[in-house]
C-alpha cells in the first residue's frame, strides 16, 4: 500500500492496494476499508507529493464526480465499481478539511489510474472520529452506530413499494396524470429550485422534462438512487440498537446535506381496511404504517426499506416528502435543514394521528421541546405530559416516571400529515387548473419562502385555500387594523400576481354595486391629503388613491387598484374573515 500527501491546503491522501481478481462487494469492502480504517487511526500522514500522473488521475476523479449530480449523488466515503477486471488497482482520495469539517471523499480508478471504474458507497465506522471536530462544533449529539442483523424472519429489505392491489394502483397513477395540466417544465440549463416539477415534488422524467435524459436535469433524486443502488451503491446509514424504550434506530455514518434524499420509505401498500385487519390479527411494540395517499398506507412492518427504522422525534433533523416519480407517488426520507453529521440518529417527526380514545404512545425524543407523546393526540388528555423535571430526569439517564400505555389496535395511526400551511398548499398546488398559475406564482416568490413549501403530506385543500396559505406564507406580520390587514392581502396579490379570487374576494363582479365615481374619489383624495381629518376614506383606498394617473396606462392601472379597494370595502370583503391565518378583528 502506498500512502502520499500533498501540502496543498486541504489535505489529500493518495492510497493504492492491490484488489483480488473479480472483487465482490464483500472482497472490495474489506479489502479496501479495513486497511483505510487503520491507517486513519494509527497511520501517520507521508510527505511524498503525488506524481503528476496521480494528479491528473485525481483531476479525473473530481470531474467524473461532478459529472453525476454532486448535490444528489453523495459522493463521501463512496466507491464504486463498473464491470469486473482481472485486477485493479485502488486509488483512494481522501479529502479533509479540517477547517470545514468536511467529510471524507473516495474514488477507486483503474489500474491505469485515469479512469474511474468504480462508485460504491461503503460504511466505513472507523473513520467517524475524524469528523468530531465538526460534531463538537455544531454540538449535536451522536451515537456510537453499533452493528445490526435483521434475519430475513424479521425484516426483509425492499427497494420498491410493492401494491397488494392493482386497481389501487392504476386509480393512483391515473389521478395523478389526470391532475398535471401542463406538459413539460420549461427549465433551459437545469431543474433546478424554480422547476415546476420540483415545486410540485414531481420528479423529472423525459415525458415532463426536456432536460431529463442529458446529465444536467438534476431532478431525478429517486432515480438516481435506485441507479446507484445498482451501482453498488450503499447508503450512508446503518441500523442500531438505541435504547430499550425506542428499540433499533437509524444513523448516519456519513454527512447529508440538506435536504439530501437519504432513503425512500418503501413496504408493502395497502388500504386502511388491510391495516386494521393486519393490526387485529397481531399485537404490536413498534408500529410501521406510513400514509402514502387517502386511504392507503405504507405498512413496513415485514418488508421495507431501513426507513422503517426511523425514530419519532418532537426536534428531528429529516422530514418525509411525498414525491411523484412517473405518476407514482413515493415517500423519500429527507435531510433536514440542517443536514445531519455522520453518528447522528436520524429522525423525524411522525404527526401520527391516534384515533380517539387511543393511547398515544410515550415520546423518548429526550428533545427540549418533546411534546411528550409521538403526534398529535385526539383525546383531550389520554397521558400526562412529562414533567420539566421528570424530562430532566430521563435526560441524565434515569427511566422517567411514566407508565407506557398499553398498546391496543385502536393505536392504528391513521396519518403521517403534518399539517403545516405550507404543507396544505403544496397538497393543493396539485389541483387541475391551479397548478400553472399558483406554479407560477411560486417561482416567483424568494427561495426562503419556497423552501417552505416543500412538504406535501395532507390532504388537498381547496382553491382558494392555496393562496390564502401562500399569502399566510408571504405575510408573516398582520396589520394591526383590519383595512391595513386587507390592505397588506391586496398588495401581497398584485406584487405576486396572485388573482384576487383566491383570497376570498369575489371578482368576478369587477365592479361594487356601489360604483364610485372616479374624479370625485380623486378630488377627495387630493382634498385629504390637504386636511387629513375631514378625509373619510379609509387607509387603504388613501394610499392608493393619493397616486395621481399621469398617462393612460397608469390611468388604467390606478383605476385597476381603485377596483380593488373598492372590492375589499364592499361587503363580499367579509369573506376575507373567513381566511384562517388572519382572524380579522371585526370592531374595527
Ligand atoms: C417505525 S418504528 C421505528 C423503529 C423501531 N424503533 C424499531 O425498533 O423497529 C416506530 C416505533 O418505534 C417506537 N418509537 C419511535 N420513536 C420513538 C420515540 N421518540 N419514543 C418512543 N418510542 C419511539 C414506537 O414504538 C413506534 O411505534
Amino acid at each position: 500500500m502506498l500512502v502520499s500527501q500533498s501540502n496543498e491546503e486541504p489535505f489529500f491522501f493518495y492510497m493504492w492496494c492491490d484488489m483480488p481478481s473479480r472483487p465482490s462487494r464483500n472482497s472490495l469492502k474489506d479489502s479496501t476499508y479495513l486497511p483505510l480504517g487503520e491507517l486513519l487511526e494509527h497511520g501517520e500522514a507521508p510527505t511524498t507529493r503525488p506524481s503528476r500522473k496521480q494528479a491528473r488521475s485525481i483531476e479525473q476523479c473530481k470531474k467524473w464526480v461532478a459529472c453525476i449530480d454532486h448535490s444528489n449523488f453523495p459522493s463521501h466515503w463512496s466507491v464504486g465499481k463498473r464491470g469486473s477486471r482481472t485486477k485493479l488497482q485502488l486509488q483512494m482520495q481522501l479529502f479533509l478539511s479540517a477547517a470545514s469539517g468536511s467529510p471524507l471523499k473516495l474514488w477507486i480508478v483503474s489500474q491505469r489510474g485515469l479512469e474511474v471504474v468504480s462508485f460504491l458507497l461503503i460504511p466505513n465506522l472507523e473513520t467517524l472520529q475524524f469528523v468530531s471536530p465538526t460534531r463538537q462544533k455544531r454540538g449535536r449529539s451522536v451515537v456510537k452506530p453499533n452493528s445490526f442483523r435483521a434475519t430475513t424472519a424479521e425484516w426483509a429489505n425492499l427497494a420498491k413499494n410493492i401494491w397488494r392491489n392493482s386497481k389501487e394502483h392504476d386509480k393512483v397513477i391515473k389521478n395523478s396524470r389526470s391532475s398535471r395540466d401542463y406538459n413539460s417544465c420549461n427549465c433551459k440549463v437545469t431543474c433546478g429550485d424554480l422547476c415546476l416539477n420540483r415545486i410540485l415534488q414531481i420528479e423529472c422524467d423525459s415525458t415532463i422534462c426536456k432536460l431529463s435524459e442529458t446529465r444536467n436535469c438534476g431532478n431525478t433524486q429517486f432515480t438516481t438512487l435506485e441507479l446507484g443502488r445498482s451501482l453498488l451503491f450503499r447508503e450512508g446509514t446503518r441500523v442500531c440498537r438505541i435504547d430499550d424504550k425506542k428499540g433499533y434506530g437509524l444513523v448516519a455514518i456519513r454527512e447529508f446535506a440538506p435536504y439530501e434524499l437519504i432513503c425512500e420509505y418503501t413496504g408493502e401498500v395497502i388500504n386502511q381496511d388491510v391495516v386494521k385487519e393486519r393490526l387485529s390479527k397481531k399485537k404490536f411494540f413498534h408500529y410501521y404504517h406510513l400514509s402514502l395517499e387517502q386511504g392507503l398506507s405504507i405498512d413496513s412492518t415485514v418488508k421495507g426499506s431501513v426507513a422503517r427504522f426511523v425514530n419519532h422525534s418532537c426536534a428531528p433533523n429529516a422530514e418525509v416528502q411525498k414525491w411523484y416519480v412517473q405518476d407514482e407517488p413515493r415517500i423519500g426520507l429527507f435531510a433536514g435543514s440542517k443536514g445531519i453529521i455522520p453518528g447522528e440518529e436520524i429522525t423525524y417527526d411522525y404527526n401520527f394521528i391516534w384515533l380517539e380514545n387511543a393511547e398515544p404512545q410515550l415520546c423518548y425524543c429526550q428533545s427540549a421541546n418533546c411534546r411528550g407523546v409521538i403526534g398529535k393526540k385526539h383525546s383531550p388528555s389520554p397521558v400526562s405530559q412529562p414533567t420539566k423535571s421528570s424530562k430532566n430526569t430521563s435526560q441524565e439517564g434515569s427511566q422517567p416516571n411514566r407508565k407506557r400505555p398499553h398498546k391496543t389496535k385502536d393505536n392504528l395511526l391513521l396519518k403521517t400529515e403534518k399539517d403545516t400551511d405550507a404543507r396544505r398548499l403544496r397538497r393543493s398546488i396539485r389541483h387541475k387548473g391551479l397548478a400553472s398559475d399558483v406554479g407560477n406564482t411560486i417561482q416567483r416568490l424568494p427561495l426562503h419562502v419556497r423552501k417552505q413549501l416543500s412538504i406535501d403530506m395532507a390532504p388537498p385543500g381547496k382553491a382558494d385555500d392555496i393562496t390564502r396559505q401562500l399569502l399566510a406564507v408571504l405575510l408573516p406580520t398582520e396589520g394591526r387594523t383590519r383595512s391595513s390587514r386587507q390592505r397588506k392581502v391586496v398588495e401581497a396579490c398584485m406584487k405576486t400576481g396572485i388573482p384576487l379570487k383566491y383570497t376570498g374576494l369575489d371578482i368576478k363582479e369587477p365592479f361594487p354595486k356601489k360604483r364610485v365615481n372616479r374624479r370625485n374619489s380623486a378630488r377627495k383624495s387630493r382634498s385629504s391629503s390637504q386636511s387629513p381629518s375631514a378625509s373619510e376614506t379609509s387607509a387603504s383606498e388613501a394610499l392608493i388613491l393619493k397616486e395621481e394617473p399621469k398617462n393612460h396606462s397608469e390611468r388604467g392601472r390606478v383605476s385597476e387598484k381603485l377596483k380593488i379597494a373598492h372590492i375589499i370595502h364592499s361587503s363580499e370583503a367579509e369573506s376575507l374573515s373567513s381566511i384562517p391565518f388572519h382572524p380579522i378583528n371585526q370592531t374595527n
